[in-house]
């Protein structure tokens, strides 16, 4: 617990005063204010983490955590659950979704078994199992309190040491066979949003376990009560280890003022674990893709971050913050490479002030 109330202590908001320098330099480039979207916000907001108008990226990482889920077993998942394992084995071998689009990217994958239900002997997995998988939420809590703390520490644990090494730009990933059940029952406790806008189909399933689905994930969540205001409630009842691992790792970038980039359904259920944890975690967040789990929208509404990409994408593993980070990387060159409103004689206050004059008409 210590750790966690280190790390939630330590969060400041963004610097809003660098941000308003960033926005100036962003403003007296040669284009009409605004004009660049949200390559803007993005540059803008990333001088407000880093506290610095000029900023590159030197080293990103995708964190992939990986569990499994004890709910597996009431049918609410199609392929078998041993896929998290072989997931792990792919992951490190280079052979998964995630491994292309890193790659791409120049990203790194820092793989983590936090909780997958066999032992998996692979040099490039770290091992910080907590449990062999959740217990199964239907039936009894899926981790105690204890656990769900150790599993939020390990996330930051693991990013703090990444950060340590050099990362400053992290992207969130996770691979677990059930982790859509988990992440929807989450999102159902945080927000009692119908069921419908909660659940989807995961990576597959028929028109029945659908519906058992749904019932299954109603049923745990009114078993339990898990009390919204208290996330480690939530998460230890009816969440998953690779959730709360990943909570931890948003709640280490905030404290340790790093970007990272949101994914799919499971990576934004954690982001929203982070910030009713602290919500100036937020500010640190970048969002990626949107996700075609009916769930994504619903998160988006209530995180209010908004995707920037809509790929029909719905793999999870951080393939959304892999296409992301090149995004982010060339917003970053805005600044540094554009020509500037110097070249008709103007000064950054000029513009400054031109740009305040017709502010209606410019919405960003
Ligand atoms: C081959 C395969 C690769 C994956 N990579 C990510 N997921 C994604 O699907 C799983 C969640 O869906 P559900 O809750 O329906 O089991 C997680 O492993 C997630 O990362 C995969 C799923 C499969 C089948
Ligand atoms: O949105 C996701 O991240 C997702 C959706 C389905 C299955 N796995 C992940």
């Amino acid at each position: 617990m210590l750790l966690l109330k280190k790390t939630l202590d330590a969060i400041r908001p963004t610097d809003r005063l660098v941000m308003a320098a960033a926005q100036k330099a962003i403003d007296y480039c040669l284009k009409p204010p605004g004009s660049l979207g949200k390559l803007e916000d993005i540059a803008r907001q990333i001088a407000g983490i880093t506290r610095q108008i000029h900023n590159t990226i030197s080293k990103k990482a995708i964190v992939v955590m990986m569990a499994d889920n004890g709910v597996y077993t009431e049918g609410i998942a199609m392929y078998p659950q041993d896929i998290t394992r072989i997931g792990a084995d792919f992951v490190t071998s280079g052979r998964m979704g995630v491994n292309f689009l890193a790659r791409y990217a120049g990203a790194d994958i820092i793989a983590v078994d936090i909780g997958i239900q066999v032992d998996v002997d692979l040099p490039r997995v770290l091992n910080r199992k907590i449990r062999y998988g959740t217990a199964n939420f239907l039936q009894e809590p899926a981790m105690t309190r204890e656990e769900v703390i150790r599993a939020v520490e390990t996330g930051i644990e693991v990013t703090n040491t990444a950060i340590d090494q050099g990362y400053d730009l992290f992207g969130t990933g996770e691979i677990g066979i059930g982790n859509t059940t988990a992440s929807s029952a989450v999102l159902y406790a945080f927000t009692g949003a119908p069921i419908e806008r909660v659940v989807g189909r995961g990576a597959g399933l028929t028109d029945e376990a659908f519906e058992r689905k749904k019932e299954v994930v109603k049923q745990a969540v009114h078993l339990h009560r898990p009390d919204p205001e208290d996330p480690l409630d939530v998460l230890a009842k009816v969440g998953g280890l690779d959730i709360a691992g990943l909570t931890g790792t948003y709640l280490a970038c905030a404290a340790r003022r790093i970007p990272v980039v949101t994914d799919g359904l499971i990576s934004n259920v954690a982001a929203l674990a982070a910030m009713r944890l602290h919500p100036t975690a937020v500010e640190y967040m970048i969002p990626s893709h949107l996700s075609s789990e009916p769930g994504a929208r619903l998160l988006q509404e209530v995180t209010g971050l908004e995707p920037m990409l809509n790929m029909d994408m719905r793999l999870g593993e951080g393939t959304g913050c892999a296409l992301m980070f090149s995004i982010i990387e060339a917003s970053l060159r805005m600044i540094e490479e554009m020509g500037t409103f110097a070249v008709i004689g103007k000064s950054r206050e000029e513009i400054a002030d031109t740009i305040r004059a017709y502010r209606g008409q410019f919405p960003r």
